[in-house]
């Protein structure tokens, strides 16, 4: 195979990438593309997960109750046939031969992620419930679970239990700390006694609490011989499994009609003086024995509270993963339509595909180009995110190297959660207004990903609350004695590497570009970013100082930073991360066709992510003159042109099939009208309506 490494090249026989039916439209374009859109594919997504996906997709589409949801279902119908479907997932073999050691940890999560991505492009309500009901338990278990709790990993797997992960309060949702339900430890009955005091510590929003898990994941705070050690992780049984009635002691429902996900039931609990035994404790961090005696080897209880939150990091992971692959999808839908669809004609009076306006190419392409920024970005940090798991459950040597490996790998996961989270959130947008009218049409797709979308913005972390917690960390990186040359290259302290001369940097900084090829260049991205960088890392130092100076209140001074400074900061380190894996992994790419549309993929992208920025560099003096700001613009309409003889092509390598794209405007085979037509003329559509009396008898009055 040509364009790809070696490993790629041995596995490349795995996976069959299919031919796409002809469409005059879309093939019109798809030839003017020089790089072959099948290698690239496989390039993207990596053959081995590919594989899986495929496989998964394709077992979902021979299955009828995994097609689309009758317009007309209720949210309570979409609730049964999310639950359905849950079942006739977990009898599809995919899971099958899952090893329940921890040996293969990396392996076997990266593996449950692919098969998560693939169902999540198939109904994100369904992988919502797979996910939080039984993977992220499994997870949990094993890592804040000790012997044990190995039973409920192995019932998870069974779908003997189904889970939930009950954080959230009524009156506390990103104040973790301040949740208020209570598990008092009660020594004669060897039991935590679980108590909600008030409304206001009832848990809600609680994913598969409302209607059907057995099981919750609960976080309370610990009280033992009177004294509160803090949130702690409990299993605690809710509904008999075979007759799905809540045990006495406890109220649950569902929290009713909600924005998007109509088909998870998010649910509310209260806990009415409810024992479970002291065993459901899990006893990794921190351990309660028989007589009540509190045992934990961290001296910090914050930590204990830091240990499990990092725990459900992978759910932020996963989180990005399908954020890209909404993202690609979203732009998969909006370039086939845009190559398809005409209007107004041009001075010889034939029509205009909408893909051929610069308009409609500056909408768009900056979100092709931060699909394949995004993938790339997540794939290679899966990996970096698996190696910390393991090297921090394993290592029992270098203490202080892992912590910072952990709270780094941490740091980047709260950036760039909410950079994906937002970017695809702007894309679906666009991709929909991009679609005009029809794209409004439930039938394609875009509206339905945007409802469906929108809370991940808001769901494991704030994004806003997420972004604090990697400013904090810069913060504290600046003023820290730098890493060991021999570390430096390291991840992740490889990614504040810049901060090594920051002062020589914004002392002596000064970029000069005269032409496009200067700004389309690695070189001035990088200079661009890191002084960028330094400059908001000053910047944010300064501010803070002065306001903790003024007020004497660190906590005020944190919240007086953010705005203009931490947070803009936090956001361009994420860039910065994502933008570096791109330059990279295009560099890893051999053909030389191929490689230029990454490049101009990659220039697309960072020139479109560092021009928001462009007020910060006058400011601190990098840009002077208008001439970089417009270079800069010219080069993103330039990339734009460039880009559009490869656009379908480039997102027929981004594109999964039709059956999961799911949308009357974006399958492969163009027939945008023949589907918008049936779509439009579904049975029922042209009869009278059912209440026509009501009208007739108006009208007559
Ligand atoms: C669809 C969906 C599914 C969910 N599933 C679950 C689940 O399965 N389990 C579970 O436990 N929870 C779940 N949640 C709850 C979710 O985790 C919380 O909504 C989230 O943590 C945010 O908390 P909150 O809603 O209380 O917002 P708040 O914390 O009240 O925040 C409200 C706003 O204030 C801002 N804000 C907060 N603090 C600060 C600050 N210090 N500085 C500046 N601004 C600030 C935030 O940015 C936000 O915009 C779910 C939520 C949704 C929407």
């Amino acid at each position: 195979m040509e364009g790809g490494s070696n490993m790629e090249v041995k596995s490349v026989h795995l996976v069959q990438v299919a031919d796409l039916p002809a469409c005059a439209a879309l093939d019109k374009y798809r030839k003017q593309a020089a790089f072959d859109w099948k290698q690239l594919r496989i390039f993207v997504e990596q053959p081995l997960d590919l594989k899986i996906k495929m496989n998964v997709w394709t077992k979902l589409a021979s299955d009828p109750l995994f097609g689309k949801y009758s317009e007309a279902s209720s949210t309570d119908e979409q609730k049964r046939v999310t639950c359905h479907q849950l079942v006739r997932f977990a009898s599809t073999g995919i899971y099958d031969n899952l090893d329940t050691t921890f040996l293969l940890f990396s392996s076997q999560t990266k593996f449950i992620m692919c098969v998560n991505e693939a169902t999540a492009m198939v109904n994100p309500c369904l992988s919502v419930k797979i996910a939080l009901g039984i993977s992220l338990f499994a997870n949990v278990i094993l890592g804040l679970g000790t012997e044990r709790h190995l039973h409920f990993y192995r019932d998870v797997w069974d779908a003997k239990i189904l889970s939930c992960l009950a954080i959230t309060e009524l009156a506390h949702g990103s104040d973790t700390k301040r949740m208020r339900t209570v598990a008092e430890y009660d020594p004669a009955h060897q039991q935590f006694v679980i108590n909600t005091p008030d409304v206001g510590a009832a848990k809600c929003w609680v994913g598969n609490l409302g209607k059907q898990c057995t099981h919750a994941l609960l976080f309370a705070q610990l009280i033992a011989q009177n004294t509160n050690h803090g949130l702690h992780l409990f299993v605690v049984p809710i509904r008999d499994p075979k007759t799905l009635l809540p045990y006495p002691g406890i109220t649950v429902g569902d929290i009713g009609e909600k924005a998007g996900l109509h088909g998870i039931d998010n649910g509310f609990i209260m806990f009415h003086k409810y024992r479970i035994p002291r065993e459901n404790l899990l006893n990794r961090t921190g351990d309660i024995t028989p007589e009540g005696e509190y045992e934990t080897s961290f001296s910090d209880p914050q930590r204990i509270l830091g240990a499990a939150l990092e725990n459900l990091s992978c759910g932020r992971v996963a989180i990005m993963q399908e954020s890209s692959n909404t993202l690609a999808k979203a732009t998969v839908i909006a370039v086939r339509y845009a190559a398809q669809r005409t209007q107004f004609t041009d001075q010889q009076g034939i029509e205009t595909p909408l893909i051929e306006y610069q308009l409609h190419q500056w909408r768009l392409f900056p979100y092709v180009a931060a699909a394949y920024a995004l993938k790339f970005f997540i794939q290679q940090f899966t990996d970096k995110y698996l190696d910390c798991v393991v090297v921090s459950k394993t290592d029992t040597s270098g203490f202080r190297d892992v912590q910072m490996m952990v709270s780094g790998v941490h740091a980047i996961v709260c950036c760039t959660k909410p950079l994906f989270t937002w970017i695809c959130r702007n894309a679906l947008q666009e991709c929909r207004e991009a679609c005009g009218g029809h794209g409004f049409l439930k039938s394609a797709g875009l509206s339905e990903m945007r409802a469906n979308h929108d809370a991940k913005v808001t769901y494991e972390g704030d994004n806003n609350v997420l972004l604090q917690t990697t400013s904090q960390w810069l913060l504290r990186q600046a003023a820290a004695p730098p890493p060991p040359p021999a570390d430096e290259h390291l991840f992740p302290a490889s990614t504040v590497r810049f901060m090594a001369h920051a002062d020589a940097k914004l002392n002596n900084a000064t970029v000069n570009p005269s032409a496009l090829a200067d700004v389309c260049n690695p070189t001035f991205i990088v200079d661009c970013y890191e002084w960028l960088l330094c400059w908001l890392l000053r910047e944010t130092r300064t501010k803070r100082d002065q306001c903790q100076r003024l007020l004497n209140d660190p906590i005020a001074a944190k919240s007086l930073t953010q705005v203009y400074a931490a947070h803009t900061l936090a956001i361009v380190f994420a860039e910065y991360n994502v933008v570096s894996c791109f330059w990279s992994r295009c560099q890893q790419s051999s053909d030389a066709a191929q490689r230029a549309l990454l490049e101009n993929l990659f220039y697309l992208f960072a020139l479109w992510s560092l021009h928001k920025h462009v007020s910060v560099f006058y400011q601190g003096g990098l840009f002077r003159g208008g001439q970089v700001a417009s270079l800069m613009e010219s080069a993103i309409l330039e990339l734009c042109r460039r880009l559009k003889a490869s656009a379908v092509a480039a997102v027929d390598a981004l594109a999964p099939p039709d059956f999961v794209v799911n949308s009357v405007l974006g399958c492969a085979d163009g027939k945008l009208y023949e589907r918008l037509i049936e779509s439009m003329t579904k049975p029922g559509s042209t009869d009278r309506p059912t209440w026509w009396k009501e009208m007739v008898l108006k009208a007559n009055l």
